[in-house]
Formats: structure tokens, C-alpha cells, sequence
């Protein structure tokens, strides 16, 4: 079964999934070790600099775990991962984010026989001071115009995207809103994935209210991988009680 098959089949039986970000630059293996039966799938990535990626994720895929890469540039691919985000990010002022880079990468996509999840990946405030916002010259979409995102939604959809990436930042001070979370979803109905600064798993229970599809965690778990497990279990019980 497809990757995005898959997912999207964890979404309809739990009401939501929760991938973990591992960091390239980081001991990827040894954080997945801790945490992988608490996850629905790895994402891999970073957006400043990668080394060793095929060895790192040929290891990874020891966990029988989907691996999806998150690529902050066309160096983040390795035939060794099973899918990868294909993103635009559609609120940056660079074309080189916006189309250049997805189309520098489409080849060895193809070569690497990777399942390319077509994604609008979106950057919102405080993104900017993040790394993301940094290297991707974004155009911030303000925390309280959840309109703004909602917008970006719908025409990432009317564009054939099935996926968007509200992204607040990795180790951001806020994550998105619930109440842009709810907008989002409720204009366009496209799968949601939501990360940047979710360092409770009550704030991922909440965000899985408002209509998060699946959640993204990284540098917490960096820090303290027992939070995987507590993560899950919120996750999956707003996911049950979304239904009701
Ligand atoms: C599809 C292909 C081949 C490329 C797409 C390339 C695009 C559009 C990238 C968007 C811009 C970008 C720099 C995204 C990075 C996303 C990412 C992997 C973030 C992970 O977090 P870090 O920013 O590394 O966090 P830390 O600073 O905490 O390490
Ligand atoms: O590291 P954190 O803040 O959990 O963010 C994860 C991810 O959304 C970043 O792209
Ligand atoms: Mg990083």
C-alpha cells in the first residue's frame, strides 16, 4: 500500500496520526529507537545542512515504520525513504521555494522511485524568526489572520495539492491557532498537517479539535523521548472524540 494510502487510512480509523520529525543532524537512530511504537510515521529533515542522509535512513528503516523526507532543499533526498512531502512553499517571496526546488528535485524523485505527497507548505508568524522562515524568504502569514491561511488552503487545493504543512517553525515560541487550524479546514477540507513549537501533548490534543489531521513534534524529542508515548495517547484521543 502507498505511503499516503496508508496515512490517509490511519486518519479515517483514529481521527488523526502523529508523525515525529528526526533532525538529519542529530542521532536519528537512537532517538527513533525510544520512540518509534509511538509513531504512525518518521519525517526527516532539516533546513540548515545534511550529511550522512542514505546511511542514516537506510538504518531507520529497521523500525518498519513509513519514512517520509521533509526536504529543506533538493539535498534532503535519498532513495533509501519511501515518500517525500513534494512542497511548494506557496507564502515564500523566493521562486526558488515556490516551484524551482521541488523542480530540481523531481528527477531524482522519480529515479529513486520515491511517492512524491504533493504539499502546501505554509509558513506562519512566528516562522520568521525560525530557521525555516530564514532560509525560505518567507512572506508571513500573520498568527491572527487565520483567513489569510485558509485562503492559501483552498487555492493549494484548487492547484491538486491534497496536503498542506501549517508550520509555525521548529522550536517555535507558539504554534499555529487552533481557531486558524479550524478555518483552514473547515474553507478548503484539505489534509492538514500542523507542527512548529507543539511542546504538550495537551496543545496537540487541542490542535487535533480544531481539525489537525496529523501532528508534527521534533526538538522536544530531542530533548525528552518519554513525551513520545504521552503525545500518542493525547493524539489519539482527540482523534477518538473528534468523531463524536
Ligand atoms: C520537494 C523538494 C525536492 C524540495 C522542496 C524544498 C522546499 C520547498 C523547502 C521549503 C523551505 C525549507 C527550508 C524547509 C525546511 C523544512 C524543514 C525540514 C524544517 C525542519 O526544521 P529545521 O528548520 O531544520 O529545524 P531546527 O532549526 O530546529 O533544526
Ligand atoms: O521542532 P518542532 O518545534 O516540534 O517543529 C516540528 C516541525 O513542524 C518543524 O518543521
Ligand atoms: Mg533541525
Amino acid at each position: 500500500m502507498k505511503v499516503e494510502e496508508r496515512i490517509n487510512k490511519i486518519i479515517e480509523e483514529d481521527g488523526s496520526a502523529y508523525f515525529i520529525l528526526l533532525d538529519p543532524e542529530e542521532n536519528i537512530i537512537d532517538i527513533a529507537e525510544q520512540v518509534y511504537s509511538y509513531v504512525d510515521a518518521f519525517l526527516v529533515g532539516g533546513s540548515i545542512g545534511i550529511s550522512n542522509l542514505d546511511e542514516k535512513v537506510k538504518e531507520l528503516r529497521k523500525f518498519k515504520k513509513p519514512i517520509i523526507l521533509f526536504p529543506g532543499n533538493v539535498d534532503g533526498l535519498t532513495r533509501y525513504a519511501d515518500a517525500v512531502l513534494y512542497m511548494s512553499l506557496m507564502n515564500s517571496l523566493n521562486p526558488y521555494w515556490i516551484v524551482t526546488a521541488p523542480t530540481l528535485g523531481a528527477l531524482k524523485i522519480l529515479e529513486y522511485k520515491l511517492e512524491p505527497i504533493p504539499t502546501a507548505y505554509l509558513c506562519i508568524e512566528p516562522a520568521k524568526k525560525t530557521s525555516v522562515g530564514f532560509v525560505g524568504d518567507i512572506k508571513e502569514i500573520p498568527r491572527d489572520k487565520p483567513k489569510i491561511a485558509a485562503l492559501y488552503c483552498l487555492s493549494a487545493k484548487f492547484f491538486g495539492m491534497r496536503w498542506a504543512y501549517l508550520e509555525a517553525g521548529s522550536g517555535a515560541e507558539k504554534p499555529v491557532s487552533d481557531e486558524m487550524i479550524k478555518l483552514c479546514k473547515k474553507l478548503s477540507g484539505i489534509n492538514l498537517i500542523v507542527g512548529g513549537g507543539i511542546k504538550k501533548p495537551e496543545i496537540a490534543y487541542n490542535k487535533v479539535l480544531a481539525g489537525a489531521d496529523v501532528i508534527v513534534t521534533g526538538n522536544i524529542l530531542e530533548k525528552d523521548t518519554n513525551l513520545a508515548e504521552k503525545f500518542y495517547d493525547s493524539i489519539k484521543k482527540a482523534g477518538r472524540e473528534k468523531w463524536k
